[in-house]
């Protein structure tokens, strides 16, 4: 008999599900020093989710055009979409995984459920109160910046569903800083055409992801180990901020290192970078005075880094030289 659990690919889903969810829990975190963010209220919970099925029942869809056992896409971002209304959690992450949950409660045949999400993010504005600004719980800034994201699959165990491949992210952040960047001492040969550089503006764009030790803590903020993105976002600022650096592969270490020291509750971080660095027009006399620079040419050079607990050193000081001073 066929069967799918040989190596072969079978899933089936929607994606692009845009989920606009209200009201859902706030979520508090405890302050780190790199970081004030100490919760948010989600009053707006949005987000963009990919959900994915298989199982063996669905072979025969593929094999004999047997329908019987397919839950059209349709319903399944129609499931999504009503079943958000009841969701009682305030994280991307608590949201994947009560979805895929309830899919496989409701439909028996269902093995494994895979699903992401990118989180939609509406930032609070500020209006004036009696004693100075205060966010309002009203109005929303629609925000195409930085964001959370998760993937997770949920596969049907022996005792209820054992949550796998579980990572939480943060996407799409784009930082600059204007000086304190340097790149030389490279390879230099008949290819070489790039100048040293001493102090570049250096524009880069980062997608963090980090898994946690027991997955569990990612799924259940009210246990206290949940981590905010805004912190791992802060954090990679704060570090940036912090050290001159000879190169991004060397910026992704320290973020890495001090995420890991910051959240003893991650077993790994991984980074995906992309070099956008600015392409110099007029020349800044040195490194805080005025220069003109323009949109770096394609092709863009790219990063990617793990790192384990099995990584982490001392706290590393900010190298001589930081011109991050405040
Ligand atoms: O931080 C950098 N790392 C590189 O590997 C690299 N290569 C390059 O051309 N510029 C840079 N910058």
């Amino acid at each position: 008999m066929l069967k799918i659990n040989s190596g072969r690919t079978l899933y089936y889903g929607k994606g692009d599900v845009l989920v606009y969810r209200t009201y859902a829990e706030p979520l508090e975190a405890a302050p780190i020093p790199e970081s004030p963010f100490v919760g948010e209220d989600n009053i707006l919970f949005a987000h963009n989710i990919r959900f994915a099925v298989s199982g063996d029942a669905l072979l025969t869809s593929f094999t004999d055009g047997d329908n019987a056992q397919l839950v059209a896409t349709d319903s399944m971002k129609n499931f999504i979409l009503r079943q958000a209304a009841t969701f009682e959690g305030g994280t991307t992450e608590a949201l994947l995984h009560f979805l895929a949950v309830r899919f496989m409660e409701t439909y028996g045949h269902i093995d494994t459920v895979r699903l992401s999400a990118n989180r939609i993010p509406f930032l609070p504005l500020p209006v004036p109160g009696p004693g100075g600004f205060l966010d309002n719980r009203l109005v929303y800034r629609r925000s195409y910046n930085d964001h959370a994201a998760a993937e997770m699959k949920l596969a049907r165990g022996a005792e209820g569903y054992d949550l796998d491949e579980a990572w939480s992210g943060l996407s799409d952040l784009q930082l600059i800083k204007v000086s304190g960047s340097s790149f030389y001492g490279f390879i230099r040969d008949e290819y070489t055409t790039l100048p040293d550089a001493y102090d570049r503006p250096l524009f880069i764009f980062l997608d963090i992801r980090w898994r946690y030790d027991d997955p569990q803590d990612a799924i259940r903020p009210e246990a206290g180990k949940h981590v905010p993105v805004q912190q791992i976002r802060d954090i990679a600022q704060n570090v940036f901020y912090e050290f001159a650096t000879p190169s991004i592969q060397h910026l992704i270490w320290l973020i890495g290192q001090r995420i890991l020291i910051r959240f003893p509750q991650l077993a790994e971080v991984r980074f995906e970078t992309s070099n956008r660095t600015w392409e110099t027009v007029v020349e800044p006399a040195d490194g805080l005075s005025s220069g003109v620079f323009t949109e770096p040419r394609p092709p863009f050079g790219f990063q990617g880094f793990s790192m384990t607990r099995e990584d982490l050193i001392a706290a590393p000081e900010p190298a001589e030289g930081t011109v991050s001073s405040g």
